[in-house]
């Protein structure tokens, strides 16, 4: 019955649902690479990046497998995996060893990739999902780390298709990375997208990791299976849209091979598969499964870690993103969890005005200096408003980078621009124009501003202040004025009999346009009172 329906998911444009009697388990293994100066075994520049860079310009004869070249460890990458280690949760191992993982590709001259197969880096982890920071149905959801082990990139082969040659570019061979294994403990796909999203926000949090998909500094194997039938391995899955379509894919190919009966024949076997862009291709399954003839490196003497080493590198942590996110929430930021992750979520995107650190220390340096002056009266959301929306707004707007706005507005000016608003000596929309003209005319002047910002005088040359005595015959003009064009007679009868009182506000609206802020509004209101004779 809910067969033939269930079908139906599979067309086109239709939502995609996980069924409650086709459970979905899934895995994830994950490839990072580490941000270190040099490569894993190498002197080499550690820059994988060809296509800023010469091809096979980072190389070394180890990078490329010269025969009698030996490797040498990197002591660099012990720092950061240990990092990852310990925000993850895992054991340490104090002991860990290299294995080398048999195959052979163009890409791996060597004929085989060092890892660590038989005792890895660290394991026994967890990453903990909540409902309230990470997007998930469950409260709290624990996925668990089986291992994370060292292991070196391979080679990146291009192909030609014109003269159907392939070129080798070795900058990545010897990268390090970290491949990170969780256990199957996915059940559906969101708590999947968190997953990744906090992960990569971790990379990055700590300088681990660039942790970019794009540029594959971050790649994703999925691991799933549905029913406790065999699991599949899904790779080469580029970005976030193809992991996500090629897991739906995945899952809709069991439901149908269980549904049809096919099962027991077809799923019980594990296999690796690719996507194609529109579906999952089988590469190799269990019988044709390489054998890897995994053996200890005897070139690579164990690593061994002394026991006050981990503890050391505990006490260099960085407060963690969730934690962060936890004290921007709570008093005296009261942050919103929207406005709490633009200062800490990573997005990385190669045009962006600042970094998440840079933007955090902003706010909170002048948050801080805001509250010193402010006092007992500080208002928590002015910094909100006035950074997160308002500079962030004009940054992108005017594209200046957080490090040319400090130049012209640091943390202290920015604070007197506060307190001019919380004391009510400008209003917000002269505010605004203030500090697009701060901006503009720095950015104008090419960065280069010949005398330091005077914020009152500024206030005074561009007649920005609030006026706080209005000539009583000034301001009666203007409400007549306004009450003349308006030609509404009906609102000004509904005004006076009080049917209409809510009118007021839009008359006083009007004069605070007209007088672009500078009047306070209940001069306004109570002059309009006074003409119209409301009684009210
Ligand atoms: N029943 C299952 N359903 C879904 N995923 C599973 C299941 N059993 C294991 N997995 C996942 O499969 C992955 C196994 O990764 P692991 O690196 O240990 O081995 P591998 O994939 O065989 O090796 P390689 O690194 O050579 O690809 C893990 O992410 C694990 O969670
Ligand atoms: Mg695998
Ligand atoms: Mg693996």
């Amino acid at each position: 019955m809910i067969g033939r329906r269930a079908y139906g998911t599979r067309l086109a444009g239709q939502k995609f649902k996980l069924l409650p009697e086709y459970k979905l388990r899934c895995g994830l293994e994950i490839h990072t690479q580490l941000c270190t100066a040099n490569k894993l075994f190498s002197a080499s520049t550690n820059s994988p990046f060809a296509a800023a860079d010469k091809p096979n310009y980072h190389t070394s004869y180890f990078d490329v497998s010269l025969p009698g070249t030996q490797p040498l460890f990197n002591h660099e990458v012990l720092l950061l995996a240990t990092k990852l280690s310990i925000a993850l949760n895992c054991d340490v191992n104090l002991n860990s060893q290299f294995d080398r993982k048999h195959y052979f590709y163009g890409d791996q001259p060597l004929g085989y990739q060092i890892t660590q197969h038989y005792s890895p880096f660290a394991s026994n982890g967890f990453l903990r999902l909540r409902s309230i920071f990470d997007d998930i149905d469950q409260d709290s959801k624990i996925i668990e780390i089986q291992q994370l082990q060292i292991e070196q990139d391979t080679g990146k082969s291009v192909y030609k298709e014109q003269d159907s040659k392939s070129l080798i570019d070795f900058n990545r061979s010897n990268v390090p990375l970290i491949e990170m294994v969780t256990r199957p403990d996915f059940t559906d796909l969101k708590q999947i997208r968190s997953f990744l999203k906090k992960y990569q926000n971790l990379v990055r949090h700590l300088g681990v990791s660039t942790g970019d998909l794009e540029t594959g500094a971050m790649r994703v194997d999925v691991n799933i299976s549905v029913n406790d039938y065999a699991r599949v391995e899904l790779k080469n899955l580029p970005n976030t849209s193809s992991i996500f379509n090629a897991i739906k894919f995945e899952y809709q190919r069991h439901v149908d091979i269980i549904r049809n009966g096919d099962a027991e024949e077809t799923l019980t076997h594990s296999q690796t598969r690719g996507w194609n862009g529109s579906s999952t291709v089988k590469l190799r399954s269990k019988e044709t499964t390489i054998d890897y003839r995994y053996m200890p490196d005897p070139e690579l003497p164990r690593i061994t870690l002394a026991e006050d080493f981990v503890p050391g590198v505990s006490q260099l942590m960085p407060e963690l993103p969730d934690q962060v996110l936890e004290r921007l929430m709570s008093a005296p930021y009261s942050l919103s969890l929207k406005d709490a992750k633009i200062l800490t979520i990573n997005s990385n995107s190669h045009d962006q005005l600042y970094t998440q650190h840079q933007l955090q220390q902003f706010y909170l340096d002048t948050f801080k200096m805001y509250q010193q002056q402010a006092g007992e009266s500080f208002n928590h959301k002015l910094p909100t408003n006035w950074i997160i929306h308002e500079l962030l707004g004009n940054m992108n707007k005017l594209e200046i980078y957080l490090e040319k706005v400090v130049e012209i507005l640091p943390p202290e000016e920015f604070s007197n621009l506060l307190m001019f608003i919380h004391e009510g000596k400008v209003s917000k929309a002269s505010a605004k124009l203030l500090l697009f003209h701060i901006l503009n005319s720095f950015k104008e002047s090419n960065f280069k501003s010949t005398s330091s910002l005077d914020l009152s005088s500024l206030i005074k040359e561009f007649e920005l202040d609030a006026i706080e005595v209005v000539p009583q015959e000034d301001l009666r003009q203007i409400c007549q004025g306004i009450i003349d064009d308006l030609g509404d007679d009906n609102m000004i009868k509904g005004i006076i009999s009080g049917k209409k009182k809510n009118s007021l506000k839009y008359l006083v609206g009007q004069g605070m346009r007209l007088s672009q802020g500078r009047i306070k509004p209940h001069l306004f209101e109570s002059t309009f009172k006074d003409i119209l004779g409301v009684k009210w």
